[in-house]
């Protein structure tokens, strides 16, 4: 991380729901990083009928023993550990974020085969590796709380697994309440995609009972 940096870990204007309600340790982050592992290793097998079996029953007691600590959504650690690559969420690539200024962000990001679409980063991913770090940047330096309201991609070229790619944003523009971000991911010198997003500031009445607005939606 350079001296200029301003990392945030937690922005002051975001809404509470989305802070982390207990300390999480690193036995949750490596309990991540396990699942991830489970994730790569399913993705690049082809295991024997019996073999799948076995790994079946016991990925489900794994499910099992997880349920038994379920908790509300607001009280989750998954998706808050802003301190840590990927944030404790299995579903979102490793995203370093080495750089967060008030007008721009950098990252670096390498994906396996479980994020392939075929031998290169299915184009799903893309969008979710911007989203990560635009939606930092967007959030970040005081501004209160945005949502992407889009995020426009364009594929210029394959970008491949198992190799770390850069990603890059700058807010270019603000109109009111809206943000106008830009990103980019490189393999080395080459272009592999680029994004243009649009975040909106949250009205209000928006922010307010946020995880009531979103109740039932996750089921
Ligand atoms: C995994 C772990 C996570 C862990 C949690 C960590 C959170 C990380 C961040 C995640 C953030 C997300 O991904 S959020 C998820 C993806 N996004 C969403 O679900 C957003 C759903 N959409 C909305 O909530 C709404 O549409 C908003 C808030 C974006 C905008 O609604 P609004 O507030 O009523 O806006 P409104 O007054 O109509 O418009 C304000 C201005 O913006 C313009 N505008 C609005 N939408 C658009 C648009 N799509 N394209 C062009 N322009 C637009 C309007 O023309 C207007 O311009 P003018 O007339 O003023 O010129």
């Amino acid at each position: 991380m350079t001296e200029s940096t301003t990392l945030d870990i937690w922005n002051p204007g975001w809404p509470d729901p989305f802070r982390p309600t207990v300390d999480a340790d690193d036995e949750y982050a490596d309990l991540v990083d396990a699942l991830r592992e489970v994730q790569e290793a399913v993705t690049r097998s082809l295991p024997t009928p019996e073999a799948a079996a076995e790994a079946a029953a016991t990925l489900r007691e794994v499910a099992r023993q997880m349920r038994s600590h379920e908790v509300d959504e607001d009280t989750q650690i998954a998706g808050k550990r802003w301190d840590i690559p990927g944030k404790a969420h299995a579903l979102a690539p490793v995203l370093h974020i080495d750089t967060v200024t008030d007008t721009t962000a950098t990252g670096r990001v390498t994906v396996g085969r479980f994020h392939s679409g075929r031998y290169a980063m299915n184009g799903g991913v893309t969008p979710l590796i911007f989203d990560e770090l635009l939606a930092r940047l967007a959030n970040s330096a005081g501004r209160p709380w945005g949502r992407t309201a889009y995020l426009n991609v364009n594929f210029r070229a394959l970008a491949p697994l198992h190799t770390e790619l850069t990603v890059t944003a700058e807010l270019v523009g603000q109109e009111g309440r809206k943000r106008f971000l830009r990103g980019a991911m490189y393999h080395g010198d080459i272009l592999v995609a680029d994004v243009d997003g649009l975040w909106v500031e949250l009205k209000p009445e928006q922010t307010q009972n946020i995880s009531k607005d979103l109740e039932g939606r996750d089921r």
